[in-house]
């Protein structure tokens, strides 16, 4: 990545604003996402982190602002004005999706291998050998042994199935991941495990990720930098150990008076 790229937004986050009827779900946020960097998004439940979540991904259209995407030909584009097969080739290349729940990012009725193999054919790979091979050497990664590459998710644990959404999504060396709490319905010990990983993974592919959570401690573990909503607006935003050890906000000093010692 040149000095260049580094120093130029690739997400820019415009007075975004969504209404549902007449309830906000956000309103007038603004942010940036640089390439490499980790953003955490976080607030209590209803605090409007999914419906950012969404729209800044383009999976929900927004009632107001803008939201713009850095192509890797430079080029500036705001995602809802990007084509429906333009949306679907970032979707399926630059970007990744990791869900809270496995199932909606998985297909459950094809094989481990095959999840994987699809996003490298949906980039133009069609070797069966090399398709075959990538999709092992990213369950090795990701800490699914080998022999499971031919079952389907169906049959794994709830933490095999994040490990392999994980994997599916990775796989195209996507620039910027959208996460919805990737390691909420996990049980604790399966969470810290995933969470080391992950931050392994983000690290060495250079990732830039918007991940959303209520928990501050994987806030904490995974980004640089943290936007705190509260009733649909950011409240405070800044580095994430500022934030969280010096935190301005009264509604950020409760949020984080409230993580339980350990
Ligand atoms: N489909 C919808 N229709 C109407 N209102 C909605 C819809 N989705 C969200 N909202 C409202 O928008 C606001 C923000 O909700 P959102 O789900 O974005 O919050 P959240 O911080 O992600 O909460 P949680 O952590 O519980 O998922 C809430 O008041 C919610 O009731």
């Amino acid at each position: 990545m040149s000095a260049l790229e580094i120093d130029q937004p690739l997400l820019s986050v415009r007075d975004l604003g969504k209404r549902y009827g007449a309830r906000v779900g956000c309103e007038g946020v603004c942010f940036e996402v640089y390439p490499g960097e980790v953003v955490a998004i976080v607030g209590e439940s209803g605090s409007g982190k999914t419906t950012l979540l969404n729209c800044i991904s383009g999976r929900l259209p927004r009632s107001a602002g803008a939201v713009v995407y850095r192509m890797r030909d430079g080029a500036r584009r705001d995602i809802e004005d990007l084509t429906e097969a333009e949306r679907r080739l970032l979707a399926r290349t630059d970007w990744g999706f990791v869900h809270q729940n496995p199932a909606d990012g998985l297909r459950m009725r094809v094989s481990a291998g095959a999840n994987v193999g699809e996003r490298l054919m949906a980039v133009g790979e069609r070797h069966y050998g090399r398709i075959r091979q990538t999709a092992g050497d990213w369950l090795g990664k990701v800490e699914i042994a080998g022999e499971r590459i031919d079952d389907r998710p169906l049959a794994f644990s709830g933490g095999m199935r994040q490990r392999l959404q994980i994997a599916r999504n990775l796989v195209t060396h996507p620039r910027l991941v959208f996460m919805d709490e990737p390691t909420g319905g996990l049980d604790v010990s399966v969470q810290a495990r995933l969470l080391d990983l992950l931050r392994g993974l983000v690290a060495d592919l250079g990732l830039a990720v918007v991940i959303v959570t209520h928990d501050l401690a994987v806030a904490r573990l995974l980004s640089q930098r943290m936007i705190v909503m509260k009733d649909g607006r950011v409240v405070e935003s800044g580095l994430t150990d500022r934030v969280l050890d010096d935190p301005h906000h009264a509604y950020t000093q409760l949020l984080v008076a409230s993580i339980p010692e350990s």
